[in-house]
């Protein structure tokens, strides 16, 4: 239908309530809703709150609001081009943040497509956000498409952002712009920004977990002879005793489907004590809080203290004062938990026929530069081999972009499953066999309720990437050999099954010499590299210029590279490679309003180590070291400074412990 069409449609639905047949569906259901609402056609405003509670609602979803953060800015560009905005809100349609061309920010002002305007379809009629959150999928709504008159200048394209968890509608981004502007890709760029969006969500929740687990270790000996359990800030039960996890069920009640603790999520972190209290009476709570969010807390029944008389510590505990929530450890994490994936996001499905076609339709080739010559034939042979799914090794310095290139490797394999990477630096002997291949529900204490799928099988149809292949501890490099050979796995504590896997792997450290050392198997090398190709540093590259274009964009497009400046960053050695170059980029793209001879452009560009002889890879480790003592043992807060890998920097300080 044309807009010509549906501008009639429209007028005989106000005018008789008739539908026509022709009109897409999230289009005529979300008409037929705007008039249940008895929402007016010539509503101008959607409406909008005061700044307080703007104020209030932004606190209280600024997990979502940091996750999108960096979505939303790298975004930028497009939207400007685009003469777009792109907008976030939370569940209820309220706009708690924007981004993207001034002057359509401006515009949006007149009808409240502003910070505080709520856009539910019972607020203002059909329009792309009231329909993605009524409809929980992504939806496009152009033109005469709105249902008010006043809002029909308007096109936008939005995607509800779901918990990954438990797939609860957590907020929505929508691109918007004047009609005129109308582009069927928008939708497609939603949904990409929401799953991004996802998965920075996912990455927050496992960090979370990891500090929580912390935080209980480290005080486990106090609660020794209580009953206890530690549950996070959306009210999942991360660990417990059998009568603890007993207490909390008989005693709570969830609603519907929802497990008994998913109360908790609903209710401000400071209510909990209290509300724990009133509903398990002498229980006390232990709050944990991670830079001033709170993120979970330890419930503790106190069942032979209390049978052994009143306790003060207990009372002390039990007091629900910010103050007293812990911050969370600051050291790093433990290892088990870290892995990078890309965890399995629960989408609705979608509205349109784009977003499907869309699942690998961002080509990272477009998100990526190859000018280099060596590149584009490492490109090729990558894309040849995925087409036949044959097992690839991508061998490179770190930051060379290995996985950037796994992951054209999986799009361009055509595989419509997930792309789920697993960093086998970072895997701990303890959980590794759980974390790969899933474990089955009550296999340990803590197993998740319906187990855990674990990371080979979310990688089902799709492709998995081992990523520092050459750490993979030895005992598990025979059940990855006994998974390429028969591409069966079996959760712990579960039964076999089939799996159908493209394999990707990485590495930046010499396999041939961990083979010779009796640390890597050459049967499952030679499995592992049907095709090896590998990057070339960053500074052997002759597109080096077009990588600086490339990143600087995405880091602040106004921002430009004076000759001088370039000519001084081409000539350093980068050890780190993109990643340190991003890195130092977004630091002059900070101080380029200094202007591109200023001294602390110099001081970026002269700072980092410049030889090119054998003694880099000391002064590398020399330098990880000076930084990781200056910032206290941060191991994150190191690679982020350096520009490296976090496994980089794990890796130095265990050549150091080792020396
Ligand atoms: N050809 C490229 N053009 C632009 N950016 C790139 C390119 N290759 C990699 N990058 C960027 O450089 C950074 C590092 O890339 P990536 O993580 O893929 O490297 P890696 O070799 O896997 O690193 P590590 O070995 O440390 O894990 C990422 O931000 C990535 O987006």
């Amino acid at each position: 239908m044309d807009q010509r069409d549906v501008r009639a449609a429209w007028e005989r639905f106000v005018e008789r309530g008739a539908l026509a047949s022709e009109l897409r569906s999230p289009v005529a259901n979300s008409w037929q809703r705007s008039r249940s609402h008895q929402v007016a056609i010539d509503r101008t405003t959607a409406p909008i709150v005061a700044e307080a509670e703007l104020f209030r609602q932004r606190a209280k979803h600024v997990a979502l609001r940091h996750a999108a953060r960096r979505a939303l800015e790298n975004s930028r560009t497009f939207l400007s081009d685009a003469q777009s905005i792109m907008i976030l809100t939370d569940p209820s349609g309220l706009i708690i943040d924007t981004e993207g061309d001034a002057r359509v920010i401006d515009a949006g002002r007149a009808v409240h497509l502003e910070h505080g305007g709520r856009w539910s379809e019972a607020d203002i009629g059909t329009n792309a956000i009231g329909a993605a959150m009524a409809e929980a999928r992504p939806v496009q709504i152009h033109g005469a498409e709105h249902f008010c008159a006043e809002v029909q200048r308007w096109t936008c394209a939005a995607v509800p952002v779901c918990d990954p968890v438990d797939g609860e509608v957590l907020g929505i981004v929508d691109i918007s712009g004047p009609a005129t502007t109308f582009n069927p890709h928008s939708l497609a760029l939603a949904v990409c920004v929401g799953q991004q969006v996802e998965s920075v969500l996912a990455r927050a929740i496992k960090e979370d977990h990891e500090r929580l687990l912390q935080h209980y270790l480290a005080k486990r000996a106090i609660w020794a002879s209580d009953e206890s359990l530690l549950i996070d800030r959306r009210g999942t039960i991360l660990h417990g005793s059998e009568l603890a996890r007993k207490a909390i069920r008989d005693n709570l009640r969830g609603d519907g489907h929802d497990p008994p603790t998913r109360i908790l999520k609903r209710l401000d972190f400071a209510e909990w004590p209290a509300k724990l209290k009133e509903l398990i009476p002498g229980v006390s709570v232990d709050l944990v809080a991670h830079d001033d969010t709170g993120i979970g807390a330890v419930i503790v029944l106190h069942a032979r203290r209390r049978l052994a008389g009143p306790d003060r510590g207990l009372q002390k505990q039990d007091q629900p004062d910010n103050r007293r929530m812990s911050s969370g450890p600051r050291t790093a994490p433990p290892q088990g938990l870290r892995f990078c994936e890309e965890p399995a996001v629960k989408r609705p499905p979608c509205a349109d026929s784009a977003p499907r076609r869309l699942r690998h339709a961002p080509s990272p080739a477009t998100s990526f530069v190859v000018a280099d010559p060596a590149v584009q034939a490492v490109v090729r042979r990558v894309e040849v081999a995925a087409a036949r799914q044959m097992p690839i090794l991508i061998r490179g310095e770190t930051g060379t972009g290995k996985e950037q290139l796994a992951r054209h490797a999986h799009a361009a394999s055509g595989r419509q499953g997930a792309f789920v990477p697993v960093n086998c630096a970072a895997l701990p002997d303890s959980l590794i066999e759980a974390e790969l291949f899933g474990y089955a529900e009550g296999a340990f204490t803590g197993a998740r309720r319906g187990g855990a799928p674990g990371l080979v099988q979310e990688a089902d149809g799709g492709t998995l990437f081992l990523d520092e292949i050459g750490d993979m501890p030895v005992a598990l490099q025979a059940v990855l050999l006994r998974l390429i050979d028969d591409w069966t796995v079996r959760p712990v504590g579960g039964a076999r099954r089939r799996v159908d896997i493209f394999l990707v792997s990485a590495t930046n450290a010499g396999l041939e010499d961990a083979v010779a050392q009796g640390r890597f198997r050459s049967d499952l090398l030679y499995r592992l590299n049907t095709l090896e190709v590998t990057l070339p540093r960053l500074r052997d590259r002759t597109d080096f210029e077009s990588i600086v274009r490339h990143l600087i964009d995405g880091i602040d497009p106004g921002c430009e590279i004076a000759a001088p400046t370039m000519a001084a960053l081409a000539a350093r050695s980068w050890p780190g490679n993109i990643r340190e170059l991003r890195n130092i980029l977004a630091r002059i793209a900070l101080s380029s309003g200094d202007g591109p001879g200023s001294s602390v452009i110099a001081d970026l560009i002269g700072q980092a180590p410049q030889p090119r002889s054998g003694s880099l890879q000391d002064m590398q480790l020399a330098s990880i070291l000076a930084v990781h003592a200056e910032t206290a043992g941060n191991v994150s807060e190191t690679a982020r400074r350096l520009g490296v890998s976090r496994n980089t920097v794990y890796r130095a300080l265990g050549q150091t412990a080792a020396r």
